[in-house]
């Protein structure tokens, strides 16, 4: 049971995004997909969940073909956070409660309640519960669309940038949580990211962007520094701090020591 894509292309018009990309991944699992600024990370994302239509390529997701899937019985097996949510009129109880829609045929059932009642707790959401999500801080929004994706009990997570807005105690508890459910539920995440040392926490496995194609697809052990100089054009090192990998980027007179001088000239 797994995830898996092939040789998937998309570009705007006549314009190229990416192409051939290509993974596999298995249950409890999170994969960054990491590059640099317009490399193509959201489009990626949105081309998994049909917002977007590639090119060419595969999707599947534990055997079924996701491009054909109708979408009802898409949205019961992937949920989708975006980079940011339009206006929102309804409580934050309701909105989380429409995480549940692809399971309701006309009324929300006691299990549907109670699920939005604990993932609201569960999120240090609860007291917000009766309050427009519209009210809410970037970061408060941020959670509650997380927790709405929560409550579709997805088989695949797609987030794109869910820590963007969150402050670093939240970052931590937004992704400690997401790690959590990925691992109990068996479910596989693939999630854009900024932030190289929270994907270095919390990705499984490393997808590099750049330049219109994938530079790696690789478990986090087997990413290198020169990896990561090549999609950010910036040497760094990789250090071991309190058991965590953590990415110190280097000044050039560090950069030439830590690699000599003609990889750091070739930048
Ligand atoms: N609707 C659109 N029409 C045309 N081009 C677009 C559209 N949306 C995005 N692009 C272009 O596609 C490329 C990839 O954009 P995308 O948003 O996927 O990058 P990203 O890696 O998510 O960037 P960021 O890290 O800045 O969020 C960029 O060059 C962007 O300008």
């Amino acid at each position: 049971m797994t995830f898996f894509v092939q040789d998937l292309s998309f570009g705007y018009g006549s314009d190229p995004v990416f192409s051939g990309v290509g993974f596999e991944l298995p249950p409890g699992c999170v994969c960054g997909v990491l590059g640099v600024n317009g490399a193509g990370k959201s489009t990626l994302l949105k081309c998994l969940i049909r917002i977007l239509t590639p090119s060419c390529g595969e999707v599947h997701l534990n055997g079924r073909d996701l491009r054909r899937m109708p979408r009802r019985q898409l949205s019961r097996h992937v949920a989708y956070v975006p980079q940011s949510s339009g206006a929102q009129l309804l409580s934050v109880f309701d909105t989380v409660l429409l995480g549940r829609k692809p399971y309701i045929t006309w009324a929300p059932s006691r299990k549907d309640l109670a699920m939005v009642e604990k993932i609201l707790v569960t999120m240090h959401l609860d007291h917000l519960a009766l309050r427009p999500a519209g009210s809410l801080s970037g970061g408060e929004l941020q959670k509650v669309t997380i927790a709405r994706a929560l409550a579709q009990e997805p088989e695949l997570l797609l987030m794109d940038e869910p820590t963007s807005s969150l402050d670093l105690k939240n970052q931590m508890a937004v992704m400690d949580r997401m790690s959590e459910v990925v691992a109990s539920q068996g479910l596989t995440a693939v999630v854009s990211m900024h932030d190289l040392n929270l994907a270095f926490r919390h990705a499984d496995y490393f997808l590099l962007l750049n330049n219109g194609t994938m530079e790696a697809f690789c478990s986090r052990d087997e990413v290198t520094p020169e990896m990561i100089r090549k999609v950010y054009g910036l040497p760094v090192a990789l250090e071991r701090v309190r058991g965590h990998t953590v990415v110190v980027p280097l000044d050039s007179h560090q950069a030439t020591v830590a690699m000599g001088p003609s990889l750091v000239k070739a930048g």
